[in-house]
Order: structure tokens, then C-alpha cells, then sequence
């Protein structure tokens, strides 16, 4: 069975504790709960992984080709703006990956309209919310199903 790793950085265990205004009142838990059904219910199994730590993400997406990770969907936090390691660790394994950011981050301060990964992304996703997780595996299913 195909798999997809969920990944989510730096704070984003705080969803739906903080900032509700602007992250939205679903916690970590509810999405990859929710996602987890959803990729199950399209005969995909969906792993993942949240933490505060780069290096814990980095050993994580080292061990996906092993585990037979066929797309990645990533919200790095704020790693997004910072991370060459990151971004080097998603180049090495060579699995499609969709970064997907909870808000607008194009609309905020100028030091958030700056990935370190986006140009090396399959897709980038932002302002859509939580939903935009839900969009991100949609589209990953169906680009596992086309391949
Ligand atoms: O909009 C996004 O999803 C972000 O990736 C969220 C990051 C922040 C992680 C979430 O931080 C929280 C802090 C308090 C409460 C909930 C989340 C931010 O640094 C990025 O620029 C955009």
C-alpha cells in the first residue's frame, strides 16, 4: 500500500490552543486524525510526524524511502524561512513533497514570503486553513493513482 507522510514543524503542536484566529480552532490531532481516514478510505495509508526539533524532521524524511513514502506533505513552520538542512534532506530522498502553510504567508511580514523550499516543491499550498491539508492529500492521492 502507498504511503504518505504527513509532516508538521516547529509549534504547529500548538494548533487549535493558540492564535485561533489566525491558525483556526482544529488541533494537530483532529487533521492527521482526519487525514488519516481519509487517505485510508482511498486505499492509502498516511504516517505522521510533528516536532519542535529540525533534526528529529530531518532523521524522519531520511527513513521515508525506506518505508515506501510515495509523497510528502510538509508545513515546516517557521523552517520554511530558515532551513537549508531542511530543504536539503527533502532534495536528498527524492519524494515529491507539497508544502502547505495554515495562512496566507504571502500576505504577512517579509520575512515569511521567503521559502527555502518552495522552488523545489511539487506545490505549494497557503491560506486555505486547515482545509488546505484536506486539499494537499486530495491531490496527492490522485497523483499516487495517475503514476
Ligand atoms: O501558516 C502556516 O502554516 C505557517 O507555517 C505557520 C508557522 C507557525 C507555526 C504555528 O505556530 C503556532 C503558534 C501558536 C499557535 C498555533 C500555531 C509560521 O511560522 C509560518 O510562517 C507559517
Amino acid at each position: 500500500m502507498a504511503t504518505i507522510l504527513l509532516l508538521n514543524g516547529p509549534n504547529l503542536n500548538l494548533l487549535g490552543q493558540r492564535e485561533p484566529e489566525r491558525y483556526g480552532h482544529t488541533t494537530l490531532a483532529d487533521i492527521e486524525s482526519e487525514l488519516g481516514a481519509r487517505a485510508h478510505a482511498a486505499g492509502v495509508s498516511l504516517d505522521h510526524f510533528q516536532s519542535n526539533h529540525e533534526g528529529a524532521l530531518i532523521d524522519r524524511i531520511h527513513a521515508a524511502p525506506a518505508e515506501g513514502v510515495r509523497r510528502i506533505l510538509i508545513n515546516p513552520g517557521g523552517l520554511t524561512h530558515t532551513s537549508v538542512s531542511l530543504r536539503d534532506a527533502l532534495l536528498g530522498v527524492a519524494i515529491p513533497f507539497y508544502e502547505i502553510h495554515i495562512s496566507n504567508v504571502h500576505a504577512r511580514e517579509a520575512f515569511r514570503q521567503t521559502s527555502l523550499l518552495a522552488d523545489v516543491a511539487a506545490a505549494t499550498l497557503a491560506g486555505f486553513g486547515p482545509r488546505g491539508y484536506r486539499l494537499a492529500l486530495d491531490a496527492a492521492i490522485a497523483a499516487i493513482k495517475e503514476s
